[in-house]
């Protein structure tokens, strides 16, 4: 049984975010999501979700087996709960592979860390950031 565990803020559900997390399933047998609280998202701009409703979301697709809010100080007390074989980090999340793996030697945790791939839009409308989509509702609404 190999547990994987994928994480994100999830904001406004797009394909790319589908992919990330099918691509994930994939790796293992059981796929544990930890979505990021959104105080903990200081790199952009805070999501327009809720936490609640954005764990929600992730935690209805077919791929993921369970999605867990993030710890509000510590990011590697879910890591520790759930115990997984493998953190899959999405294609441009900031985050050093490296420095989670030393992060997790430190803690005597036995995981491996692997990069997904990115999805590339298959037509030009389809939108693949969230980014992205909020522009275009400010765009659209004439904001
Ligand atoms: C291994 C790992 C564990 C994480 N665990 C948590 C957590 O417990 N709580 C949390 O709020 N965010 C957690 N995060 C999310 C990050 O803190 C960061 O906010 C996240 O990468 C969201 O940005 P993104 O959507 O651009 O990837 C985790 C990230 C990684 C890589
Ligand atoms: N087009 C994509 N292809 C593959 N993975 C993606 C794609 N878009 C997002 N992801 C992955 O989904 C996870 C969560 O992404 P995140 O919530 O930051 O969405 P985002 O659309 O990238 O947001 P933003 O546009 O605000 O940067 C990350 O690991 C990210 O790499």
């Amino acid at each position: 049984m190999t547990t994987v565990i994928a994480q994100g803020t999830f904001d406004l559900l797009h394909p790319g975010h589908v992919h990330y997390l099918s691509e994930a399933a994939s790796m293992g047998d059981e796929l544990h999501v930890i979505v990021a609280r959104r105080d903990n998202v200081t790199h952009k701009a805070k999501p327009i979700l809720s936490d609640r409703q954005r764990r929600d979301l992730v935690a209805a697709l077919g791929v993921v087996d369970e999605a867990h809010l993030g710890h509000r100080e510590d990011i590697f007390v879910p890591i520790e709960e759930i115990q997984p074989d493998l953190i899959v980090l999405g294609y441009d999340q900031h985050h050093d592979e490296a420095a989670i793996e030393s992060a997790l030697a430190a803690r005597g945790i036995d995981c491996g860390v692997e990069r997904a791939s990115a999805r590339e839009p298959r037509y030009p409308e389809e939108l693949l950031s969230t980014g992205d989509i909020i522009d275009r509702i400010l765009e659209q609404r004439d904001c």
